[in-house]
């Protein structure tokens, strides 16, 4: 249900000051309903992504995002098995394995949730795994260790007095990683 859309201006204020990939994430009860016009903008500038356990027909709205010329993310939130959306791991760019409870920032990282992110990594090489969700620098490093390669910190980031050095420290989180597996 598109009732409460709010994401849409601040996209649009955003992509004033940058080209950046924006990853946007779509927290709606039917993904396959159409859209209201305040969502075609965020649609036009690249992501979108759902909660498979929550579709019938999730093969259909993974082809009907396709066909828009978006890249298509699936989400699991803690409570959902990860058994529940392998079948769908092949089709989709993404899977954002959540590890909170989505809701609001600052919550923290429920580290049983990084499992399902490893049986990912290890029936999917190449695909895109998201962990959103209580990253802090100091778990980074186990989060990169199971197998994710995308990364969301809001409170991290946000909260710190010099966001751009917290930045640099989770790239070279990620770059001291890569050392050890290459
Ligand atoms: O999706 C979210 C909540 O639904 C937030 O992106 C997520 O919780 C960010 O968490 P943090 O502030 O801990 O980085």
């Amino acid at each position: 249900m598109w009732t409460s859309w709010t994401g849409a201006p601040v996209v649009k204020s955003i992509r004033k000051h940058t080209n950046a990939f924006l990853d946007c994430h779509l927290m709606v009860s039917d993904p396959d309903k159409p859209a209201p016009p305040s969502i075609h903008f965020i649609m036009r500038h690249r992501v979108i992504g759902f909660h498979g356990s929550l579709l019938d027909d999730a093969g259909k709205t993974i082809e009907s995002i396709r066909t828009s010329g978006m890249k298509v993310g699936i989400a699991i939130k803690p409570g959902t098995p990860v058994e529940t959306i392998m079948p769908l791991a092949a089709l989709v760019d993404m899977v954002l394995v959540m590890t909170v409870e989505p809701g609001f920032g600052g919550q923290t990282l429920l580290l049983d949730c990084l499992e399902k992110v490893r049986q990912l990594r290890q029936t999917h090489p190449e695909l895109l795994i998201q962990v959103d969700g209580g990253v802090t620098l100091e778990n980074l490093p186990l989060v990169i260790e199971a197998g994710a390669n995308v990364v969301v910190a809001g409170t991290l980031i946000f909260s710190s007095p010099d966001p751009a050095n917290v930045i640099s420290k989770m790239r070279e989180a990620s770059r001291s990683d890569v050392t050890k597996n290459p």
